[in-house]
């Protein structure tokens, strides 16, 4: 190589490293810095874009109507209805792994509140969010962007708060001070949807047949032991926040994934972004208002050997609205094996996954982009 180029390839890194060192610090500081244009590195390539045409998969391109998801009115879980509603609760997590829930009691304020102090959070300037950035994938607090920054080659265009929610006396110290009300409402907002996940986790399991007032030993039975793990296990609350982009369709917000853990509470604002892998399309989830959006996550497929279905979800992001979502991820304590349940392995029904423990996920994650379904699939036997 000529000194010459060896100086505009030195530059050209030089750039690179300036470039990549703004990027980390998400795209909200991006956009602040006033762009029109998608930058490179949150271009993904044709085969992965919204509108994008896949071989194997013909119908994921087709633009789809938006989809209503199964309605768990949870009201009628606590009356005479509540095997029908059982029944819905099982055919919508074996066909969609996505229902949505109303009427489950948790009100506006606290909602509307948890939405209002995201949005006020991420106003704050880059400096005051900034101080919660951590590489550190342990960290009780993270602020930070794109899916795994660490990692990712081609980012996405979404920044993010995760905080740690059990145990709250430990982790509540930790979490950002400002807004000076983020704690209080934060806090709420844990508890609840903590509250929320116990009456749903009953919901499922005795949809199941494996608990519940009809249940008379057998699987698990009516008795707190057999709840006492989802009570200890953890609860992560992710707030995303994804601004308008000047160039949606080349870029993602989210790519496919599915969520590692039990269950997922996703709350919405109105603006919509949320797709679902449903009959070989992409379906975009139409939001209603108070409501949440649950989802089977992986340890729920394997828990229930298969019949619950962990679905692949992305996020688009589009040209007018940034959008704001709060998911909290609900998982069984990180030190426990997940496994099939014994009462749902027969003859008929063979065991499907091996033993998995958040050990291995941790170290998956750390070894690859976790972009796809991989996880999951490495957790699967041949049968
Ligand atoms: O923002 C959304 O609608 C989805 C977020 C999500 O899938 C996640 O946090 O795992
Ligand atoms: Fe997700």
């Amino acid at each position: 190589m000529s000194p010459a180029m060896a100086i505009v390839k030195d530059q050209s890194k030089a750039n690179d490293d300036v470039l990549d060192s703004q990027y980390q610090k998400g795209v909200k500081h991006l956009c602040e810095n006033g762009i029109n244009k998608v930058p490179r590195k949150y271009i993904w390539p044709d085969s992965d874009r919204p509108n994008a045409a896949d071989h194997k998969q013909p119908l994921l391109h087709v633009t789809m109507p938006n989809l209503n998801l199964p309605i768990i009115d949870f009201s009628q879980l606590l009356g005479p209805n509540r095997s029908q509603v059982l029944k819905s609760l099982s055919i919508a997590c074996e066909q969609y792994g996505f229902f949505q829930v109303v009427n489950h009691g948790i009100t506006n304020d606290v909602i509307n509140n948890m939405i209002d102090v995201s949005t006020r959070f991420f106003a704050l300037p880059f400096e005051e969010r900034s101080k919660y950035m951590s590489s550190d994938m342990t960290a009780p607090v993270r602020y930070g962007t794109s899916f795994n920054q660490n990692k990712d080659s081609v980012f996405c265009w979404r920044d993010f708060l995760k905080l740690m929610c059990h145990p709250l006396s430990e982790h509540l110290p930790h979490w950002p001070s400002s807004p000076t009300d983020w704690r209080t409402l934060a806090v709420s907002y844990a508890k609840e949807t903590k509250f929320l996940f116990m009456r749903i986790v009953e919901a499922i399991l005795e949809s199941l047949g494996v608990w519940g007032a009809t249940m008379n030993g057998g699987g698990g039975g009516n008795d707190d032991e057999f709840l006492k793990p989802f009570e200890d296990g953890s609860q992560l609350m992710v707030v995303n926040y994804y601004p308008a982009c000047p160039e949606p369709d080349l870029t993602l917000g989210m790519p496919p994934h599915s969520d590692y853990g039990f269950l997922t509470l996703l709350l919405q604002d109105e603006v919509q972004g949320l797709q679902i892998q449903h009959q070989d399309k992409w379906v975009t989830v139409q939001p209603i208002p108070n409501s949440f959006v649950v989802n089977v996550g992986d340890h729920l497929e394997i828990f229930s050997n298969g019949r619950y279905k962990s679905v692949l979800h992305r996020v688009l992001v589009n040209s007018v609205k940034s959008r704001i979502s709060v998911a909290s991820l609900h998982s069984l304590p990180l030190e426990s094996i997940i496994r099939p349940l014994p009462a749902l392995v027969d003859k008929a029904n063979p065991r499907r996954y091996k033993d998995t423990d958040f050990s291995s996920f941790l170290g998956y994650i750390s070894s690859c982009e976790p972009k796809r379904k991989n996880f999951l699939e490495s957790r699967k036997l041949m049968i």
